[in-house]
């Protein structure tokens, strides 16, 4: 019987925590309290990211697959791929305009996905440091790396091309890294979410060039008519286009929490022709970013109530792509096992 390769899956670790028997390292991201060049360390794709403020907050996120995957270099980039999935980072130096660099870092990463055959990009982080702040002509850097990833995008894809669900969170140095993870085979639907302006029809007000991203997006099996696994983009307390509840951390964690919950719903899967339905409490390997350390208590008494014990959640205190956000979260739901 031909079986689907479905093993993708992302783990959060201790440091140098091996994977199980049978399993394989595809990609390691560090969070750390510096910042580390991606690189094939061990064997393993890796980089580390500028999150932590201290040694306490370290954490590794880990991505496992079934087959041994081949690791390299690709420009600046490091990548590692199995046969059905891909894993790719790459950091973009601080510089005073990220617009070139990042249209370039994703011409680069658009021209391995397409050589090394892994046409179906299921989800992306970017961590960029300074987010809020002006680079060298004034603009705010979250909207010049809107500027030039809407450049790439739609030099690629077309104006109307579909990206899957992102994260874009600020970090503590390093200019921009990031990564994305990428399938052969599997079957990737984006997804919208009813109660929000789809981000890249954001009005110019918030900068030049809207964010390309989806709200989540969906990985399933060929053939498989459920949603498969559910990848919840970063979200945050806007509704429609707008910030909801500026400085007030509670009422931005409920939206938050409604907005994820409203992706993920049954009517909402329906509406987008999968049926199929998942909670909050599905949600694993959850990422809260939270802009004021202050605010830690009241955010994690909100995510202790809205997600499952057994949920893995990770909390960082990092600036947010819009200055009136004071949280933001992402998690994935895994389909259920065969
Ligand atoms: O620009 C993004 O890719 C993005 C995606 C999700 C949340 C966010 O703050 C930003
Ligand atoms: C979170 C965020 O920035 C957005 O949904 O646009």
């Amino acid at each position: 019987m031909a079986t689907y390769p479905n093993g993708l899956r992302g783990r959060l670790v201790r440091p140098h925590e091996e994977p199980p028997p049978g399993r394989h390292l595809l990609g390691r991201i560090a969070f750390l309290d510096h910042h580390r060049p991606p690189a094939v360390r061990d064997g393993v794709a890796d980089m580390g990211v500028h999150l932590a403020r201290d040694e306490r907050a370290l954490v590794t996120e880990v991505w496992e697959t079934d087959a041994p995957p081949t690791s390299g270099m690709y420009q600046d980039l490091v990548y590692a791929h199995d046969g059905e999935y891909l894993f790719c980072a790459g950091q973009i130096p601080e510089g005073g305009s990220y617009r070139e660099p990042v249209r370039e870092a994703y011409d680069a990463a658009f021209d391995l996905i397409s050589e090394l055959g892994y046409p179906h990009v299921i989800r992306i982080w970017h961590f960029i440091n300074d987010i809020n702040r002006a680079n060298a002509d004034g603009m705010e850097i979250y909207r010049d790396f809107c500027l030039g990833r809407a450049e790439a995008v739609d030099r690629r894809l077309g104006p109307a091309g579909e990206m899957p669900a992102a994260t874009g969170i600020g970090s503590l140095g390093g200019g921009i890294s990031w990564y994305l993870l990428a399938s052969r085979s599997g079957r990737i639907r984006h997804l919208e979410n009813p109660l929000q302006v789809p981000a890249p029809s954001y009005p110019h007000r918030y900068g030049p060039r809207p964010p390309k991203f989806a709200r989540a997006t969906s990985l399933s099996p060929p053939g498989l008519d459920g949603a498969g696994d559910v990848f919840v983009a970063g979200t945050a307390s806007i509704l429609g286009h707008e910030t909801i509840h500026e400085g007030d951390v509670a009422k931005q964690c409920d939206v938050t929490l409604a907005n994820m919950a409203k992706v993920l719903s049954r009517e909402n899967l329906l509406a987008h022709g999968i049926d199929d339905g998942r909670t909050l409490k599905d949600l694993r390997l959850v990422k809260v970013y939270l802009r004021r350390e202050e605010d830690l208590e009241a955010v994690r008494s909100a995510c202790a109530e809205a997600f499952s014990d057994t949920a893995e959640i990770v909390y960082f205190t990092v600036d947010i792509c819009r200055s009136d956000l004071l949280v933001e979260i992402e998690g994935i739901a895994p389909r259920a096992p065969a």
